[in-house]
């Protein structure tokens, strides 16, 4: 994106977001910028009034000169405050804009993509220096307007000095070059970038730190973070290098042309063409060119690194609105299930690998069915409890709700009808309220639900210890929130699941891996009654994931998966009796516990 529309979109923002203190930042800055080369033409005069002992005159001008040089210092000043809190509003919108595009897309595909990831890891790196951004676009329009009227001052004493503003390009052009190197060079370690902050970030969070010391990966993981930095800082001092070598380049030319311009005016005054006062008008604004040129030069890198991020917002955008493979239809889910989730020869790949994880499965889940899904680790279990919830969509085959395809109806609708607990499930870090309300948002505000949901998740003793109770703060991601245990977080998550109302699906991931024994045989007992709860209600599927045989065989039909295909199908009983997989892990864990 050039720098011209980085700049307007930057001004459309913040026109957006206070179209009022926009008009004043740049009244402000207009003022003040075009009474840097007045303040030249005053010297002149003054210079002028000196030569021809004229002191009444030249103390007046001396007067105008400081009281320009004040407006001057305070135009700016005035007009910083404006843009500061602009500044603010439009990073706050671009934010905004970034969770909508991480979240907007209808699933997770996107999301999965490396290319996708790192332009909005990157994104979300340069965000924070919008409001400079915007500051230095104003600055650079008063800028213009400054060498505009620079430019005519010189002109009127001689046209050969008009080439002066005009080098004044080249070195703007070879800064131009230089950034887009950098640029180049930082898209190309950008995954390197988002590995080594991954590994930072590992090696210093307290979760991570205690297994890291007790392993003692310490010393191997430092070594890897160096050795990622080291490619990276190589790759980047490069063009770093290259772009100071154009840029002095560029300076240095532009350093020629001031000196020609000043010999010709000199040359000019010898031959009595024109007097002191023109001598020292050019030298003044030639000295302001050069103050121009180089200010120039650092607010266009500012801007044309703000071209990238726009570029890269608008990559994203465009990502996330070309249509998703199959594009969602207008098709209406039922809002009570009567024969079931049917999955249809069902393959299914990662965006970012050619690997089958799921490999034609077909499935009949009929309605109000408690389904166990079980297998060993990465056989793709968790894939399929998301592809049911619609984050992912098969790549062959299809998913019927009755008989609506999932692929025909919108992403959003069919969300709203899941209730889920994934395994890695969130742990928003505010108040109790938001944790437990993003459950069903129309209820955050729904005080008794929060409570009953709490309540049936067996997390009472948790809310217990927040000492605010539901708009109390969780974690220490900001503020002085309360710490809470692995256990407690997944009890909140499930809090979640059950305040939502009507679903079609429930999906249950792993929800006791961090439990203890009591609490995990109390959320049996909330799953058997939800299960009962949910088939009156709405006919719903219910999903459980788990690697817990005592649990599983509870449920009303068992799915084995084997690296992505159905291997077994049937009852605890049946599937017992059948020597197959299922019998085998059984009696394994029956014997463990025996
Ligand atoms: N986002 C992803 N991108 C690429 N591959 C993935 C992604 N998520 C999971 N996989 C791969 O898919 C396979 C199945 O993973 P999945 O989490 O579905 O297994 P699982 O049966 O739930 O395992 P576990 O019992 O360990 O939880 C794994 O080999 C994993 O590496």
């Amino acid at each position: 994106m050039t720098t011209i529309l980085a700049a307007r979109h930057l001004l459309r923002l913040a026109f957006r977001c206070d179209p009022g203190r926009l008009a004043r930042a740049a009244a402000m800055l207009a003022a003040g910028f075009l009474s840097t080369p007045l303040i030249a033409l005053c010297l002149k005069s003054l210079t002028t009034a000196a030569v021809n002992h004229d002191s009444g005159t030249a103390a007046r001008l001396a007067l105008t000169t400081a009281a320009l040089l004040v407006f001057e210092l305070m135009m700016n000043h005035f007009a910083h405050l404006s843009y500061f809190e602009l500044g603010d509003l439009s990073e706050v919108e671009l934010q905004n804009e970034l969770i909508t595009l991480a979240h907007g897309v209808g699933n997770l595909e996107r999301l999965d993509t490396p290319a996708y990831a790192d332009t909005l890891a990157l994104v979300r790196e340069e965000l924070p220096r919008t409001r400079a951004s915007l500051e230095a676009v104003l600055q650079l329009g008063g800028l213009v307007l400054q060498m505009v009227l620079t430019a005519v001052l010189l002109g009127s004493l001689n046209t050969w000095l008009l080439l002066l503003p005009i080098a004044g390009a080249i070195p703007v052009l070879a800064g131009n070059r230089a950034q887009r190197l950098v640029d180049r060079a930082k898209e190309e370690t950008a995954a390197l970038t988002r590995l080594g902050r991954h590994l930072l970030e590992t090696t210093t969070t307290l979760a991570s730190v205690k297994e890291i010391r007790l392993s003692g990966a310490e010393a191997m993981l430092i070594e890897r973070h160096q050795r990622d930095w080291a490619t990276t800082t190589t790759a980047l001092r490069r063009a770093q290098t290259g772009a100071a070598l154009l840029r002095a380049a560029g300076q240095l030319t532009f350093a020629a042309a001031y000196g020609g311009a000043i010999y010709l005016v000199v040359r000019q005054a010898l031959q009595g063409g024109s007097g002191l006062g023109d001598v020292i008008l050019v030298i003044a604004l030639a000295a302001q060119i050069s103050f121009q040129v180089s200010n120039g030069l650092g607010l266009l890198t500012i801007v044309q690194t703000a071209g990238g991020t726009m570029e890269r917002i608008r990559t994203l955008r465009t990502a996330a609105a070309s249509p998703a493979p199959a594009g969602p239809g207008s098709a209406h889910l039922p809002a009570v299930l009567t024969r079931g989730i049917r999955l249809d020869h069902v393959s299914f790949h990662y965006p970012n690998s050619d690997r089958k994880i799921l490999d034609d499965v077909t499935l009949d889940i009929p309605a109000g069915t408690a389904l166990a899904v079980v297998g060993e680790n990465g056989a793709g279990k968790s894939t399929l409890v998301k592809l049911l919830c619609g984050l992912y969509r098969p790549t062959s085959g299809r998913i019927l709700v009755d008989d609506v395809d999932l692929a025909s109806a919108a992403p959003a609708e069919w969300q709203r009808r899941v209730s889920t607990l994934f395994q890695d499930f969130a742990r928003l870090e505010l108040r109790l309220r938001d944790n437990t309300g993003i459950g069903d948002l129309d209820r955050i505000d729904d005080d008794q639900a929060l409570h009953q949901a709490i309540d049936r998740a067996e997390a009472g003793a948790v809310r217990a210890l927040v000492p605010d109770g539901l708009d109390g703060l969780l974690g220490r991601g900001y503020g002085d929130g309360t710490e809470l245990s692995g256990g407690q977080w997944q009890k909140l998550g499930l809090a979640r699941t059950l305040l939502r109302r009507g679903p079609l699906l429930v999906a249950l991931d792993e929800p006791a891996s961090a439990l203890d024994a009591t609490a995990e045989q109390a959320l049996f007992e909330r799953f058997a009654d939800l299960v009962t709860e949910t088939r009156a209600d709405t006919g719903a599927v219910t999903v459980l994931v788990s690697h817990r045989f005592s649990t599983v065989r509870m449920a009303d039909l068992i799915v084995v998966l084997e690296q992505g295909s159905v291997s077994e199908v049937g009852t605890h009983a049946d599937l017992a009796a059948s020597g197959g997989l299922y019998a085998e892990l059984y009696h394994l864990q029956a014997r463990a516990y025996a």
